[in-house]
């Protein structure tokens, strides 16, 4: 959002948190400086729009717009826009990032249900194309128009869903993963011919497995989770998912997931 050109006030838990999102930042900037998409002069600008935060309160007291992105857990979302709530002008928008979960139910924290809105990136959010706008049960359709004009400013084709479990994307990768899971679980094929199988075969960018490592197998858990609970068992958790995340496997963010990330990997380069 900082390089279309919004000012941007990055907020997390600690410093160290802060720091990582901004090394991811500017890994994302060098990218684009790379490819020739942005030049360093504008890279440096994008820079000078964000500002770090770890207090809450002062993140928000003078923003327009707030897109929380915290862990996806309903307690926590909840706890946030409760604060959100306090801490925010009243006429300010309050967009989540959830994956799955209830944005009616995150806008119940609230007294300003009608502000609520789902704003659902893709990893890595600088490069997927789509944000899928999610209208709660009370979502205005101001609300709705804000989002879209923020989402098309940084150069994103929008969709607007229901504020049904897993909207439209999670429920279908969800399904595509969890099957192949299973796949993997009843002794088919491998995680690497898995993968290659699904992108080679079918043409996708990145395997089930790597792109689950890639998510982060902490939030496929949770939005799996929340699957199995409104569409039964055609969206059964697999024991090999449960397990690495019990045994802290999170991904690539942990080092280890599917695949192990903190040696050179020769099997699973995402292209070839
Ligand atoms: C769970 C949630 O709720 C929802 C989700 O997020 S579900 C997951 C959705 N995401 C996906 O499905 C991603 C699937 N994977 C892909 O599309 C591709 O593998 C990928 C875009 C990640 C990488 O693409 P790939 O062609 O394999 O690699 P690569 O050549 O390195 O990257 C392609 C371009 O993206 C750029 N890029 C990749 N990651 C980037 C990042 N983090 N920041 C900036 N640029 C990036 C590269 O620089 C490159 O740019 P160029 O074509 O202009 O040179
Ligand atoms: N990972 C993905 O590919 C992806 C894609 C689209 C949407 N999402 C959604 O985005 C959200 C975040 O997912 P993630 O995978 O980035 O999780 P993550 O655990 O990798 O990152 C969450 C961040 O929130 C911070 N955080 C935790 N508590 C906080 C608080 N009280 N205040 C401020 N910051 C706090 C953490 O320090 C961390 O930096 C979830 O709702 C998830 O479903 C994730």
């Amino acid at each position: 959002l900082a390089t279309p050109g919004y000012q941007v006030h990055l907020c997390d838990v600690s410093e160290e948190a802060l720091n990582k999102g901004f090394a991811g930042i500017e890994k994302s900037l060098a990218r684009f400086i790379k490819a020739k998409h942005l030049s360093e002069q504008d890279a440096e600008d994008a820079r000078s729009r964000i500002t770090g935060f770890t207090e809450l309160e002062k993140a928000v007291s003078d923003v327009d717009l707030v897109v929380e992105a915290v862990p996806e857990n309903m307690e926590l979302k909840k706890r946030i826009f409760y604060d959100l709530d306090r801490f925010t002008k009243p006429e300010v928008i309050l967009a989540t990032n959830t994956s799955e979960l209830s944005v009616t139910a995150i806008a119940s924290a609230t007294k300003r249900p009608r502000s609520v809105v789902g704003m659902h990136w893709f990893n890595p959010p600088p490069v997927m194309r789509l944000v899928e706008i999610v209208r709660g049960v009370d979502t205005s359709e101001e609300a709705i128009e804000v989002i879209k004009k923020v989402s098309e400013r940084a150069g994103k084709e929008t969709v607007v869903v229901k504020d049904v479990q897993g909207f439209v994307t999670s429920r279908a990768i969800s399904a595509h993963m969890m099957e192949c899971m299973k796949i993997l679980e009843e002794g088919v094929a491998s995680a690497e011919d898995i993968d290659k199988a699904i992108r080679l075969g079918l043409n996708y960018p990145m395997g089930p497995f790597e792109l689950a490592d890639y998510v982060g197998l902490d939030t496929m858990l949770f939005a799996s989770e929340g699957m199995v609970e409104a569409y039964g068992d055609r969206f059964r958790v697999p024991q090999t998912l449960r397990k690495l995340v019990e045994a802290g496997h999170l991904g690539r963010k942990s080092g280890k997931g599917f695949y192990d990330y903190t040696k050179e990997r020769e099997t699973v380069s995402v292209k070839k």
